[in-house]
């Protein structure tokens, strides 16, 4: 049995739904498909979900809804013309919508359930294209299937005991269209995962009902060894590891979200990257281990939006709980941190800069200073990292400085190193107006 996830690129027009209807259909082991709303058409679009994150702010702030109303139906309506669907699918969409715009008194079940409407509207929708289509094909609510998850609005995690429940699905004969992003609180209200996180409801559901193979189709052919957006026809790896691709995905590589890969993980699941508008490409294969025949880097992700904090004492390394104490402060706060590399006297909290306001950076700064009586102390802003992933890393010698080289051939200067204490990934902290630059040189140096 396979589980199949469908990302809103896959799912953004009529067209790519016969795409997806011919990819369901040619492959009786895909008896789960999960789907996204609809996503982009084109570079400029706007995602259904942003319309209605859209709409729900323009509620809560005493606006209108309706522009946003009419363009999120005009997108389902738009695709249910092109597949020649029945208006009642529409009809039904539009009465969900209206009855939740009823319900804005608590602002944050509001804009949950908005936001959720986008996957739930469109898995019915395509529930009904497949049935329409002669599929036998049913819409499976994360209610009824028992997918129950933290109360962590935007940001949920799933509760263990689902995944007894969810292995239930196995029994279904029907091929179930479930609708991604989502799951319910114990009180039974929505609650959302991350952005982008339908890929974390697939990797659920193949983990509940212990698949064969997750496969998640985007519109790329492979995942690439650094963005495409950077450079040109990246090499396409073949093959990643679980940690490899959990790296790469949380230092930038957005098209697997990194949160989804613990649950096919844990139940040993491969995991495969195929493109929706390519079928027969083969696409990314993640396991749990591989053969290492492509040297020390496999790809190298980048992500702006940092900064840093610099800490300087003489004698740091005796003051027992120094550290722990920073940490503290910045836990005071609400602020996670993303890296701490150290030295004897100093030490580097890499943290993601819109968790500072100017006010509570002040604060943060003259706290530790004063309680900590520190000698210097200075952020840096606007930093981005580069993150070099391989399992090759651990039995080749020279990784870093072949990257250091490549960056100072660029004329890039580097603000900070931390080899993470995986073994399996480093990262080098640079200006974001010089990250292309550096990106390009180190794909060149690794890959060229
Ligand atoms: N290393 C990478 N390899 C492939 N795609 C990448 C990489 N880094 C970023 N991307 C981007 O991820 C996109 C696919 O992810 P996403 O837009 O979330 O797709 P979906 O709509 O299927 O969920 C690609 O179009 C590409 O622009
Ligand atoms: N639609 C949601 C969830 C999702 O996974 O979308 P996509 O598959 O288009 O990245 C979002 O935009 O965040």
């Amino acid at each position: 049995m396979k589980v199949v996830k469908f990302g809103g690129s896959s799912l953004a027009t009529g067209n790519q739904l016969e795409k997806v209807l011919q990819i369901v259909k040619e492959d009786k082991e895909r008896r789960i498909v999960v789907v996204s709303a609809p996503g982009k058409r084109y570079e400029e679009d706007t995602k259904v979900t942003d319309l209605l994150i859209q709409c729900a702010t323009a509620v809560l702030n005493g606006g209108s809804p309706s522009p946003y109303l009419e363009e999120v139906l005009a997108r389902y309506a738009s695709i249910a013309k092109e597949l020649d669907l029945s208006s009642d699918i529409i009809a039904n969409i539009k009465t969900d919508l209206l009855e939740l715009i009823k319900n804005a008194d608590d602002k944050d079940a509001f804009m949950e359930a908005m936001k959720a409407s986008g996957e739930d509207n469109n898995a019915k929708l395509v529930a009904h294209f497949f049935k329409d289509r002669g599929l036998d094909a049913i819409y499976v609510s994360p209610k009824e299937a028992g997918l129950i998850v933290s109360d962590h609005p935007g940001n949920a995690q799933v509760l263990a005991d689902s995944y007894d429940r969810l292995f239930a699905l196995r029994e279904q004969k029907n091929i179930i269209v479930f609708p991604g992003f989502f799951g319910y609180n114990e009180s039974g209200e929505v609650v959302t995962f991350s952005r982008s996180g339908s890929d974390i409801t697939g990797a659920i559901l193949a983990n509940g009902v212990k698949a064969d193979l997750y496969e998640n189709f985007t519109d790329v052919d492979a995942v690439y060894s650094v963005n495409p957006s950077i450079v040109k026809q990246p090499k396409e790896i073949k093959e990643l590891t679980y940690r490899e691709m959990r790296e790469l995905s949380y230092a930038g590589f957005s098209v697997f979200h990194a949160e989804a890969l613990i649950p096919a993980y844990r139940a040993g699941i491969p995991v495969q990257v195929r493109n929706t508008n390519n079928p027969s490409a083969p696409g990314t294969r993640i396991v749990a281990s591989r053969s290492n025949t492509n040297g020390p880097v496999v790809g190298i992700a980048n992500d702006k939006g940092f900064c840093s904090i610099y800490i300087s004492k003489y004698l740091m390394n005796r003051e027992v709980g120094f550290a722990r104490k920073v940490l503290s402060i910045l836990e005071e706060y609400h602020i996670s941190y993303e890296h701490m590399p150290s030295g004897i006297d100093d030490l580097t909290i890499v943290l993601r800069q819109d968790q500072l306001t100017g006010k509570s950076e002040q604060e943060i700064l003259a706290r530790i200073s004063d309680e900590l009586h520190v000698d210097e102390i200075k952020v840096e802003h606007d930093l981005a990292l580069i993150m070099l992933v391989g399992e090759g890393m651990r039995h080749n010698v020279g990784t870093n400085a072949r990257a250091s080289k490549a960056l100072a051939e660029a004329g890039v200067n580097i603000e900070m190193i931390n080899q993470g204490s995986s073994e399996v990934s480093m990262m080098f902290g640079v200006k974001e107006t010089v990250v292309k630059k550096a990106v390009k040189a180190i794909y060149e140096e690794f890959f060229q």
